[in-house]
């Protein structure tokens, strides 16, 4: 029995009104995110928290003043820990650590260290991969690690953007809501969390994984002439994001007379983007707009294909391949550009 660690990354959230403006200075403190030198960085992220955190307060305040990020993401831990547990050979144990709040990666490197793992397993819940999530959390992991003496030989699972489980997963979630809406006019709008133009033209494949993994799923999804798009949510600042937005295309199919069925391609949790953003800011938006039905589809979660897909990426990893090839990074994407980011 080798024993195995397997840490989850996610973002992170709040867990009440009071962590708001130390979570969004986490964020902004973030040279993944703000890429500037770090006494300027610090300046920056202080003023930046500081004026976002009454906005933000009411964004939370919408859905109970926390986030459900980590208890979601400690239900996908669960599952997952169901299904290693069915792997005779090995003894797995899933961890979670999150990028700008608690569990703080220092924190969960000192747990997985205290556990002695032969071997640690790094699976970012980004599907996509992006120097602002995935890379960023990995970097935040080898410092903890370090810190906590934490030396086992560690595997980083970078992207997953058409993993059979995930394009099931989320094929499974919108084919009902299409049936339902069959003979309407209908839109089915992929919606991903944006980035700044500039930190994909400095080579981030972010948006190019997420445009394919929508192919994949308008593919798996088998409906002749299929009206849909993939648009970019949660612009913050005033700097170019992604296009187009998703405000756009909903104010478009309004003027069209067209329903929307959204759909969260970036995120397989609920949280403010998902529960706020989509379901209550741009709904009102759509009524507005006379969009004349707006469906949101639920995020992968639990969902089984989804946990299956996750816990087939663990089991895959060649035997003797982490011990070997210590630090090593392996895309399950099979691509050349994230490895080369995440070097
Ligand atoms: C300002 C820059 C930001 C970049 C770049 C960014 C990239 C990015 N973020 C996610 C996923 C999530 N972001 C979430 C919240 C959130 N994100 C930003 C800013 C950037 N994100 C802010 C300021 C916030 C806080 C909320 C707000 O003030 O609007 C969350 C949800 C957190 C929660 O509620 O628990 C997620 C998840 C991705 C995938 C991504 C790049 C690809
Ligand atoms: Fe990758
Ligand atoms: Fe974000």
């Amino acid at each position: 029995m080798t024993k195995k660690a397997v840490v989850l990354f996610n973002l992170g959230g709040p867990d009440g009104p009071a962590a708001v403006e130390p979570f969004l200075f986490n964020l902004f403190y973030d040279p993944a995110i703000i890429r500037l030198p770090k006494p300027l960085r610090w300046l920056v992220a202080k003023m930046i928290s500081r004026r976002r955190a009454p906005v933000a307060q009411e964004i939370y305040a919408q859905i109970g003043g926390a986030s459900p990020i980590l208890p979601q993401t400690e239900a996908q831990a669960a599952a997952l820990q169901d299904l290693l547990d069915q792997e005779a050979g090995d003894d797995y144990r899933v961890f979670v650590s999150m990028r700008y709040w608690h569990p703080f990666a220092h924190d969960v490197a000192r747990a997985v260290a205290d556990w002695t793992p032969e071997e640690v397993i790094l699976l970012p819940l980004y599907p996509q991969f992006s120097s602002t999530t995935t890379a960023s959390s990995l970097e935040e992991w080898t410092r903890a690690a370090n810190a906590a003496g934490l030396a086992a030989p560690t595997a980083s699972l970078c992207c997953y953007p058409f993993e059979k489980g995930l394009i099931s997963a989320c094929t499974e979630l919108i084919a009902p809501k299409v049936a339902e809406m069959a003979g309407q006019k209908v839109r089915v709008l992929f919606s991903a969390h944006g980035l700044p133009q500039k930190i994909v033209d400095a080579g981030d494949p972010y948006q190019w994984q997420v445009e394919r993994m929508a192919e994949k799923i308008v593919d798996r999804l088998a409906v002749p002439e299929l009206d849909w798009k993939v648009c970019y949510q949660s612009r913050v600042g005033p700097m170019k994001w992604l296009e187009p937005s998703t405000e756009t295309e909903i104010e478009r199919a309004g003027a069209e007379a067209i329903s929307l069925i959204v759909v969260p391609i970036a995120f397989v949790s609920e949280h403010s983007e998902t529960l706020v953003e989509l379901d209550i800011e741009y709904a009102h938006l759509a009524r507005e707009a006379g969009v004349p039905e707006y469906h949101r589809i639920r995020t992968v979660g639990v969902q089984a294909d989804f946990i299956a897909g996750l816990a087939r990426m663990i089991t895959a990893l060649p035997p003797g391949r982490i011990s070997s090839e210590s630090g090593t990074r392996i895309c399950p994407g099979g691509f050349k550009d994230c490895l080369m980011l995440a070097s």
